[in-house]
């Protein structure tokens, strides 16, 4: 139980009706959950109102409510909260409820579009090999030291959040490095966290479903170094456009990474091959089991940080040469016939570019690349032609497959995709709607040597179709048929 007053502390009131002295049982934000004497916060989302639901959160038992309009008739005995913004009220709230945990811990944020959970799952691995307790919230888990939670979101909702990083609190957790997403920062889910280092990766197209423009996109990723506290730091990379402008008004210690342009945290490729690359770091040689140049930005992100939270520049070295690459990232195996499979999590045009051309990098003319892609439904339909277009001019064959149809038709989107490629590809590709039937296909066409890419899904277990999730894992798939076709 908590004193309303208590949890309001910095949230932007505009007016309030009836006593903010009652004690409260815990916060909610959806009608759904809310039991006796809990303070219920309207929220107006993308699909529905939350101010719909505030006389039924009542008639459940809400003893408070915060919204941004007040209803038109009020309950007796309930307290009603107007504030300015009810997301943002909600994560303040969040974080006096949990007692400001963000405050108790090192906690690094990391954003751009691709790159954050590589980032952040290696900061973890590493943190955790020069034997701190650390956090971790990501796309594929949580961790609170050694436990594990599923993830819902890149970035959960405040409430969740603050949750976590209470129990990191409680775990004696030092450092938590967290993904903050653009959906994240726009619906205020980081907002009132205490950030000790923010780390920019990179800026390229993706979810223009949901943000109006690139330059909208590109100023919510940078709301969130604006944000960052004086005694933070703020890192980010010099190699992509908007590198400078996440730095801009930030009044945090600025910091740069890059491999081409003149940075704090420079890199150089020696080497870069299946087995890995061989960086020279500000003088110093590493070694990384991880693969292709867009890597070297990653570890370079991750020496970086780790060289700003104090750890030791040798040790950081010799803990970098140890860290795996994360599941579903660049994750392979070579079978026994010598096929290599390949599962990716590239699911925006500029990743999948990134992988192809890594693999094309190491592969030799004579060792054909089969890519299996496909784009997901009520998503953003521009990538479609995109992706297409890129698999089918860096690849020796693709084929077009469905990746989470959602509430679509899976053969409409794949003919959105196939409006990108250009004439002189469309002998490379094929369309099979099956995903299973797609892998199942690459191994059949595969031959020792060969190279089978599966872009899209990476980690996730499931094909989610029409509301439904059914199981799916890219990995497990290929590796059966591969065994299976074992001669
Ligand atoms: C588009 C989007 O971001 N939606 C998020 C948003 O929900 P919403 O705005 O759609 O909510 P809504 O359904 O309109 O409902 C509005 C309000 O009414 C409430 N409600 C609703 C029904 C009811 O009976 N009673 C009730 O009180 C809801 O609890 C909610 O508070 O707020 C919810 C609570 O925080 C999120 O769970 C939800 O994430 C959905 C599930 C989602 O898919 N989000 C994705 C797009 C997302 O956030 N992705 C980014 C990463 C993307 C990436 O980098 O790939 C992420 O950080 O995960
Ligand atoms: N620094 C990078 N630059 C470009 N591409 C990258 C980078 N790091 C990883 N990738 C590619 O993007 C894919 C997604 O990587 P990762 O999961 O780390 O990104 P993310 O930002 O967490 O994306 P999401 O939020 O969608 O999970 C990887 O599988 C890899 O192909």
């Amino acid at each position: 139980m908590m004193i309303l007053k208590d949890i309001l502390y910095k949230v932007t009131i505009n007016a309030v009706v009836g006593s903010t002295s009652i004690s409260v049982n815990k916060i909610e934000f959806d009608s759904r959950q809310i039991k006796k004497n809990d303070v219920f916060v309207a929220i107006s989302g993308t699909i529905t109102d939350g101010h719909k639901f505030i006389e039924k959160a009542i008639a459940d038992g809400a003893i408070a409510i915060v919204c941004e309009t007040l209803p038109k008739s009020l309950e007796e005995g309930v307290t009603y909260i107007e504030v300015a913004n009810s997301n943002q009220a909600l994560a303040y709230m969040a974080a006096n409820y949990y007692q400001h945990p963000s405050e108790n811990l090192k906690l690094i944020g990391v954003t751009g579009t691709n790159g954050k959970t590589t980032v952040t799952s290696l900061l973890y691995q590493l943190f955790k090999k020069a034997g701190y307790k650390v956090g971790l919230l990501s796309t594929v888990k949580v961790m609170v030291d050694d436990k594990t939670f599923r993830a819902t979101h890149t970035t959960p909702d405040s409430l969740t959040i603050n949750k976590y990083l209470k129990m990191m609190n409680d775990e004696g957790v030092e450092f938590c490095f967290m993904e903050v997403s653009s959906h994240g920062i726009h619906q205020s889910r980081t907002e009132g966290l205490k950030f000790a280092g923010g780390i920019f990766t990179n800026l390229s197209h993706d979810h223009l479903d949901y943000h109006d423009s690139f330059a909208e996109y590109r100023d919510v990723k940078k709301a969130f170094f604006d944000g960052l506290p004086k005694d933070a730091f703020a890192l980010s990379n010099m190699d992509d456009k908007n590198g400078l402008v996440m730095l801009q008004n930030t009044v945090a210690k600025k910091y740069t990474y890059a491999l081409k342009n003149y940075s704090d945290y420079r890199a150089q490729i020696l080497e870069n091959e299946f087995g890995g690359l061989l960086l020279k770091v500000n003088d110093n040689e590493l070694w990384t089991r991880l693969i292709g140049s867009f890597n070297a930005y990653n570890i370079l992100a991750i020496y970086g940080a780790a060289d700003l939270l104090g750890l030791e520049s040798e040790e950081v070295l010799r803990l970098i040469s140890e860290l795996e690459n994360v599941s579903g990232r660049f994750q392979y195996f070579i079978s026994e016939e010598k096929i290599t499979a390949i599962v990716d999590y590239a699911h925006t045009p500029d990743a999948l570019k990134n992988v192809l051309e890594t693999i094309n990098n190491i592969r030799t003319k004579n060792e054909e690349l089969i890519t299996i892609v496909g784009c997901g439904g009520d998503r953003d339909k521009t990538k479609r032609p995109k992706m297409a277009h890129i698999a089918s001019a860096l690849s020796t064959k693709v084929i077009f497959t469905s990746d989470n149809p959602r509430s679509e038709v899976p053969e409409t989107i794949i003919e959105d995709m196939e409006k990108g490629v250009e004439p002189q590809n469309f002998k490379k590709t094929l369309s099979i709607t099956d995903r299973k039937q797609a892998i199942k296909t690459a191994c059949q066409m595969a031959e020792a040597k060969d190279i089978i890419l599966i872009a899209g899904k990476g980690h996730e277990t499931y094909q989610e179709i029409k509301g439904e999730r059914f199981d799916f894992d890219d990995y497990k798939i290929v590796r059966e048929f591969l065994k299976q076709l074992q001669k």
